[in-house]
């Protein structure tokens, strides 16, 4: 006969045990090393927690926002894992002036919701990280009628707990205004076990949006010579290329570029030769009986439909997922942005870019032209221009 299955909540006091059971001074004021022995129990059973690769850029995104981070509300608390380790973050960042910061957890299961609070506890964290059990709409409506999260106030969501609630909750989110201009909205799982309802409001732009889907998940800078000079993600969760991968990358795409130029098609066009007399010595035109001019014969030739405006190269790529957007400035370098499929108005984007390279980069008096881009304050203004569009 098959053994049942541990449920969600047996699971969570079997790792409650297992940490418990190990001298209290190991983990005590280190929500670190926590987390690690969390994740490392949690690894070959079924326990969904959101492991630490995925944190990784959340944890980047944090650091980086400006002014730092002081509140998180999270869907879907479990044993606490990511919890902890927002609590974490937020102390690596503010220090002993962390007192004002909050992390508000909310979690369904009072089994889960006691043991989360007892890790939070020998994490040293709970004066920081605050579990509230019961549906997590509920939860979040009574800390705002509590004034403890208020409009504007919120600086990053994530939303980890049933997929069918993303979106009801971030609509819930939306109607008290939670979220100022760059707060940080994170979702695990939306493709598998999926939220597609969420992740279309997300994409279509939630309230506030006018329809543009506003993701920029990429961008490559590629120097003239085609060598690759910058490379940068702007979303978590991308599949990660090696630096060589991105290498051969930036190399191919230049030369399809280059190919794609030369075989832009041209059209034939019909040339009518200056009528030529035949003896122009005779000063004697040709004429038809009616009088009207002779007709010349045409010669044809090919030319690109507009000749003034010069063959591009290919200046887009698109798949059902993403979608990538080549601009290549004058002397070369061409920047290469992958977007979500539906975003609207990739030229502005496109343009900021440009300006920040222009502005960063080239009046950068140690930035050797051609070379890998290094400039701190360009990576900067790029990273908050363009959080601020999500
Ligand atoms: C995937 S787990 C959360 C994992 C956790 N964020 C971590 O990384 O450790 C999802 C949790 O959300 C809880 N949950 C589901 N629906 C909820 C709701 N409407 N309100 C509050 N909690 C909910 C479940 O009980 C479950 O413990």
């Amino acid at each position: 006969m098959q053994e049942a299955r541990p449920s969600f909540e047996d699971l969570a006091l079997a790792l409650h045990e297992h940490i418990f059971a190990q001298p209290q001074e190991s983990f005590a004021n280190q929500p670190w090393k926590l987390v690690k022995a969390i994740e490392t129990f949690a690894r070959n059973k079924r326990m969904i927690i959101f492991k630490e690769n995925k944190l990784i850029l959340p944890r980047q995104q944090l650091q980086s926002l400006q002014p730092s981070p002081k509140t998180i509300i999270e869907f879907g608390t479990y044993v606490g894992n990511s919890a902890i380790a927002w609590g974490a973050i937020l102390r690596d960042l503010h220090g002993e002036n962390v007192h004002d910061c909050n992390v508000y957890t909310f979690e369904l299961s009072p089994v889960s919701a006691q043991v989360a609070r007892d890790l939070i506890r020998l994490a040293g964290l709970e004066d920081l990280v605050h579990v509230l059990e019961g549906p997590a709409a509920e939860s979040l409506k009574k800390l705002h009628v509590e004034g403890k999260v208020k409009a504007r106030g919120v600086d990053m969501a994530f939303f980890d707990h049933w997929e069918k609630f993303y979106l009801p909750d971030l609509q819930l989110c939306e109607d008290l205004k939670l979220f100022h201009k760059g707060s940080l909205i994170i979702a695990d799982n939306t493709d598998k076990p999926g939220a597609p309802d969420y992740l279309a409001y997300v994409k279509a732009g939630g309230r506030g949006g006018k329809g543009a889907v506003r993701a920029v998940f990429s961008l490559i800078i590629i120097n003239k010579a085609g060598g690759l000079i910058y490379q940068r993600e702007f979303q978590p969760g991308l599949r990660k290329l090696s630096t060589n991968d991105y290498l051969v990358l930036a190399g191919t795409f230049h030369g399809v570029h280059a190919i794609t130029r030369s075989i832009t098609p041209k059209i034939p066009i019909s040339t009518h030769l200056p009528t030529t007399p035949a003896s122009s010595s005779s000063n004697v035109a040709l004429s038809s009986p009616s009088g009207t001019s002779t007709p010349t014969p045409s010669v044809s030739a090919y030319s690109l439909p507009n000749p003034g405006v010069p063959a591009t190269g290919l200046e887009s790529l698109e798949t059902d997922k993403f979608r990538l957007t080549c601009f290549q400035t004058l002397t070369g370098t061409k920047f290469l942005l992958f977007t979500d499929p539906l975003m609207a108005n990739i030229d502005v984007v496109v343009k900021k870019i440009y300006e920040l390279y222009s502005d960063y980069v080239m009046k950068n008096p140690f930035y050797q032209l051609e070379m890998p881009v290094r400039c701190e304050a360009f990576d900067r203004h790029l990273a908050g221009w363009l959080r601020g569009r999500t």
